[in-house]
């Protein structure tokens, strides 16, 4: 079941925060955003999420119209990790257990409770499992929000800058961990990132967005230099080095590989 954005037009006012987005997105496929600050991703997944709806737009999951479900409905197809929206007054455990909620209601099962300690296990959580959410650092609660998300056990998985306060390491695992469950699971998922580099290496496609429209909308090994310099209006060049590729903002580097940098591609460096 494909995920199909048809003609998405949202205005406010006069402005016009998305023009005729219309694009697709496939189970086991992580598709990521990117784009200049404003360039309406955040607004873009909110209209996924059914947060923000516009009338004379579809979004369609399969045969299902998402833009007629309500809430509650929604959550069963789609697990929404906002950028700010962080659950107050609640243990860990019990964000953890929220995400089961939408299938168990208040009675949670034993297959339920043998998933949060799977994940538990899996996210290195169990110290914090007491602790308030809100007393948490940026990086641990960003970990906890994503394990909710996940064991929502949702079709797509819609993720807003999901990694902005994690430390290196678990950026990497977290991605790591996205694209796996992605796959395993055939769910589709839409990722907002601001690193190219991790877009990169963790996404299947990328959608461009500028000013509210799509630039592009490309495999991930298509990428190109010249597409990152329009989408961003700097210089970018990118460079391999084993099997790795490196995005260089700023002057191309003298060592640069690669003298027709405009038209280099990252194909087959994907990994
Ligand atoms: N409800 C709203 N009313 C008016 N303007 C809005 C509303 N929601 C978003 N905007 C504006 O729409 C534009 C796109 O916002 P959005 O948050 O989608 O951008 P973004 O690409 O996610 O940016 P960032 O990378 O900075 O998070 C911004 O200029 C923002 O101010």
């Amino acid at each position: 079941m494909n995920l199909c954005i048809n003609h998405l037009h949202f205005q406010v006012k006069k402005r016009h925060l998305l023009e005729n987005i219309t694009l697709q997105a496939f189970p086991n496929e992580v598709l990521g955003l990117i784009g200049p600050n404003g360039a309406g991703k955040s607004t873009l997944l909110k209209h996924v999420a059914g947060i923000l709806r516009s009338p004379a737009s579809s979004i369609t999951l399969g045969a299902l119209d998402l833009s007629s479900l309500d809430a509650k409905a929604l959550a069963s197809h789609i697990a929404y990790l906002s950028q700010f929206n962080t659950p107050s007054h609640a243990t860990v455990l019990e964000v953890l257990e929220l995400g089961r909620r939408v299938y168990s209601g208040m009675r949670l099962s034993k297959s339920d409770k043998e998933k949060i300690e799977t994940i538990v296990e899996h996210f290195e959580l169990a110290p914090l499992l007491e602790e308030e959410i809100e007393t948490l650092s940026g990086g641990e609660r960003q970990k906890v929000l994503i394990a909710s998300a996940l064991l929502q056990e949702p079709k797509i998985l819609l993720l807003d800058e999901p990694i902005s306060h994690l430390d290196p390491k678990n950026q990497l695992e977290m991605l790591s961990a996205v694209r796996h469950v992605t796959r395993e699971k055939g769910l589709i998922t839409l990722i907002v990132l601001h690193d190219i580099q991790h877009a990169i290496h963790y996404t299947d496609a990328l959608v461009l967005l500028k000013q509210g429209k799509i630039l592009h909308h490309v495999p991930t090994k298509t990428l190109s230099e010249s597409m990152i310099q329009e989408l961003f209006d700097v210089e970018a060049s990118l460079h391999v080095k084993e099997g790795h590729t490196f995005v260089y903002y700023g002057h191309a580097h003298d060592e640069t590989p690669h003298k027709h940098a405009h038209t280099f591609t990252i194909a087959k460096n994907n990994q």
